[in-house]
Parts: structure tokens; C-alpha cells; sequence
């Protein structure tokens, strides 16, 4: 169980600099070293006030049960692209893990750090290696040879202006996202994929926890796994502020539950559980330096 240790504070102006630091070497990283205009990605999400604002997710079909629907949860169809950088993408990886379902749907990871995604202009994105041993873990795009996650997108959909993110369940039949929203892939992966789950049992969003589950996504949603970004790419001092205090007061109370019960929603893990642990085992590596969550790390 996580135990809360240490304090200490960053002023705004050394965030600024790191921020500035990460996006040129970003760029640098690249292979051009002009000042990074960021397109279409998370650094674009920030409000008139300073605040990060997330902008909801474009594509979302649902993979089904039932054999008739346009997505039919079959095996070998559908794809999941994701970074291993990336804790949403994680909550499915964890999902296709316990359920049992890495027989039926494969994975695809990109490379661990943004790279510019095509030479006509200067967005950095996700992209696959040129070959599977350029970066441990990563490999090339196995069905649309794609050079970035960006494209895939635009194989989908043509006039695509939005934020290419991972993860992505891509269908392989239609060459299309079915959905790119980590919480509804997980649930899909949940249910619907049980005639092909090779651990069809496991329910982490059961009918009697569903209150509880809901109550603790809201808290930790906002708080804590778009918290930490809330702290991150906030560029001004009060939503920062705002966002530091709302992420620990709510790491407390998660700490408070866990002081008392094995699982955050009661005796048995459920998806709170995964969408919890994703922020939190990457929150001193991760998030403590690129989100400046500098007041306690989790040790
Ligand atoms: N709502 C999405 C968020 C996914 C997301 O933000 N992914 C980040 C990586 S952690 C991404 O791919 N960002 C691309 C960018 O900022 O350009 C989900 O939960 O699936």
C-alpha cells in the first residue's frame, strides 16, 4: 500500500523551464531544433485561464457480444495500439491480461517518446520503430504499415484534426478505430469478449459494486489519473495550485480506504483498482518530474 512521504514546492517559473527543456529536447530528439509549435496534442488542451482542459475522445463504437453488430467481438479482429509510457493504455493492457484475451486481440507498442510525424509540419506524436529491434518493446505497424499513430488515424478517417492518442482498439477488417477511450475500452474488454475470454468469470465491474466503483472513478478520474496532467500542463499558478491540492487531498483519502480494506472499493479488485494503480506506480518516475506533482512522492 502506498505510503505519502516527504515535502518540498516548485515555483512556477522552474516548471516553465523544465516544460521549455522537455518540449525542445523533444524536438531535438527529432532532429530539428527550431522553437516546437505542438499540434493537436495535450500541450493544446490549456484554456484562457491557465488550466489543462482534456478534450473528449472522438472515436466511440463499441465492440458487442452479439455476433449481428457492426463490431462483433471476434477473435483476431480487432488491434490495440498503445505506448507502454501511457497509463490509459495500460488499464487495457491490464484488462486484456486478466481476462484472458491476449489470444484474441493483439498489441502493438510505439516508441517510448514523441517523435515528429511527418516532415510537412511540426507535430510530435507517437511512432512505430522502422524495425522491431530499434527500441525494446516497440515495434513497426504489423497491418496498415503506418510511420505513426497519426496516420493510423488518418486511415480511419480521412480529415482527422485531432489529437492521435493511444491507446486505440483498431479494427482490422474495416481499417478503423472502433474506439479510442480507455474507459470504455475497458469495459468492453470486460464484457463483451467473454465467448473468447480465456478467463470469462472475472467481472471487475460487477452489478453490486457499481455504485462504489462509480463514485471512486469520479474522484480519481478527476483528481488523480487527469490530475496528474492537470498539474503538468497547467501555465498558470492557480490551476496548478488547484490541481496539486485536489491531487493529494484525494491520494489521502485513497490512502485512507487502503488503510482499511484490501481493495479501494471493498474485498475484491474491481476496474477502480486498475484505474488507480495505473497513475500511481508511474507517479514518482513519471509524474513527480514531468507533471511537477512535487509536493510528496509515493514511495
Ligand atoms: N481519453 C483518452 C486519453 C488518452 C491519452 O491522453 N493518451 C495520451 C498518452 S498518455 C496520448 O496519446 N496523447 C497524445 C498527444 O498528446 O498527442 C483515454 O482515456 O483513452
Amino acid at each position: 500500500m502506498p505510503t505519502l512521504a516527504t515535502s518540498s514546492s516548485l515555483p512556477l517559473t522552474r516548471r516553465f523551464l523544465a516544460t521549455r527543456t522537455f518540449s525542445t529536447s523533444a524536438a531535438a530528439a527529432a532532429g530539428y531544433s527550431t522553437t516546437v509549435k505542438m499540434a493537436r496534442s495535450a500541450l493544446d488542451e490549456v484554456t484562457d485561464t491557465g488550466a489543462f482542459d482534456r478534450s473528449p475522445s472522438t472515436f466511440r463504437s463499441s465492440v458487442s457480444s452479439d455476433a449481428s453488430a457492426r463490431f462483433p467481438a471476434v477473435p483476431g479482429r480487432y488491434h490495440l495500439y498503445v505506448s507502454y509510457a501511457c497509463p490509459w493504455a495500460s488499464r487495457c493492457l491490464a484488462f486484456l491480461k486478466l481476462k484472458g484475451l491476449d489470444h484474441a486481440i493483439g498489441v502493438t507498442a510505439v516508441k517510448p517518446i514523441f517523435e515528429r510525424t511527418k516532415e510537412i509540419d511540426d507535430h510530435l506524436g507517437w511512432v512505430f520503430p522502422a524495425t522491431a529491434d530499434e527500441e525494446p518493446g516497440a515495434e513497426p505497424d504489423p497491418f496498415n504499415g503506418a510511420k505513426s499513430v497519426r496516420e493510423l488515424y488518418e486511415i480511419a478517417s480521412t480529415n482527422y484534426a485531432g489529437k492521435p492518442s493511444v491507446p486505440v482498439l483498431w479494427d482490422k477488417q474495416l481499417k478503423m478505430v472502433v474506439n479510442n477511450e480507455s474507459s470504455e475500452i475497458i469495459r468492453m474488454l470486460n464484457t463483451e469478449f467473454n465467448g473468447i475470454a480465456g478467463n470469462p468469470g472475472l467481472d471487475l465491474y460487477p452489478v453490486h459494486l457499481r455504485a462504489p466503483i462509480d463514485e471512486i472513478n469520479e474522484l480519481v478520474y478527476d483528481a488523480i489519473n487527469n490530475g496528474v496532467y492537470k498539474c503538468g500542463f497547467a501555465k498558470k499558478q492557480g490551476p496548478y495550485d488547484e490541481a496539486v491540492r485536489r491531487l493529494y487531498e484525494a491520494l489521502d483519502k485513497c490512502e485512507e480506504i487502503l488503510g482499511k480494506q484490501r481493495y479501494i472499493c471493498g474485498n475484491q479488485l474491481t476496474e477502480a483498482d486498475i484505474r488507480l494503480f495505473v497513475t500511481l506506480i508511474r507517479f514518482d518516475e513519471v509524474w513527480i518530474l514531468a507533471g511537477k506533482e512535487v509536493l510528496q512522492i509515493i514511495l
